[in-house]
């Protein structure tokens, strides 16, 4: 188990404040219409409003659905069979602008699209939008040969920094065994692919945090859960970037 320690304090704040300074002194373009940005941000304010945001959703499996349904209700197919997390959290569904951004992420190394996307979670997070009582952000290990191939592990990328910008631990679960894709497998197998492949290997305070780059059936996530309940997490939040409606595989 590897907790993920930040930068010193003085070294961020150093870092913080050379951000700053260079963002007053050069203002930016937005990175996605190259208009002028809003304050020290790298979007514009349009841009940022048009977000695919996920504003309805399951709050168990966060399953997009129509805005009319009450926001405490869970859909049908949780009602059925809950999932092993108690809620989740994912701001933004996979379209436009953000299902580019993660393609760029995730699949070309892009890390100026990773710090974006990374911006936009934190943001999200602290505008009340993600859960409030968190004590530690827990990551999966990517298929080894999935990270060779693409150069990086982008999840811990990301969790690493979000745990340091949130002043969280950050805590990486590893893989008992190595596993097909969830491209192109259907719910069911998606689940079974996953199942027990993750294993937390110290204990987790009670309120955890998991994170993934996307979430489409939640299998990946559920299978992170149970690990984590394994090593004491009472209560668990499955967070990702982006929702794929379910049936919609990436
Ligand atoms: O690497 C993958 O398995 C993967 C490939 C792909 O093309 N799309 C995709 O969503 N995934 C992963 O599948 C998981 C989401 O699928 P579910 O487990 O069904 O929620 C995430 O860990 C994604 O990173």
């Amino acid at each position: 188990m590897r907790t993920v320690n930040s930068l010193p304090i003085m070294g961020r704040r150093l870092v913080e404040w050379l951000n700053r300074t260079l963002a007053w002194a050069m203002p930016g373009h937005c990175c996605f219409c190259l208009g002028g940005t809003l304050g020290d941000k790298p979007w514009c304010e349009r841009c940022f409003i048009e977000l695919p945001w996920h504003t309805s959703a399951c709050p168990l499996c966060s399953e997009p659905r129509p805005s009319s349904v009450l926001a405490d209700m869970p859909c049908g197919h949780c009602l059925k069979q809950r999932p092993d997390f108690d809620r989740s959290w994912v701001p933004f569904l996979y379209e436009d602008n953000i299902a580019s951004l993660i393609q760029r992420f995730k699949f070309n190394a892009d890390r100026r699209a990773g710090q974006i996307l990374l911006q936009l979670m934190v943001q999200a997070f602290r505008s009340h939008q993600g859960p409030c009582h968190v004590q530690a952000i827990v990551t999966a290990d990517l298929h080894p040969g999935r990270a060779r191939k693409r150069g990086f592990d982008q999840t811990l990328w990301l969790g690493k920094r979000m745990a340091r910008a949130l002043d969280l631990p950050l805590y990486q679960a590893t893989r008992r065994r190595l596993t097909p894709t969830q491209r192109g497998l259907s719910r069911p197998a998606r689940k079974r692919n996953v199942r027990r492949v993750y294993q937390v290997t110290s204990p987790l305070p009670a309120q955890v945090l998991l994170l993934d780059d996307v979430m489409t059936t939640g299998a990946t996530l559920e299978a992170l859960s149970s690990a984590c309940r394994e090593q004491g997490a009472a209560h668990v939040t499955a967070a990702a970037l982006a929702r794929t409606p379910a049936g919609h595989a990436i």
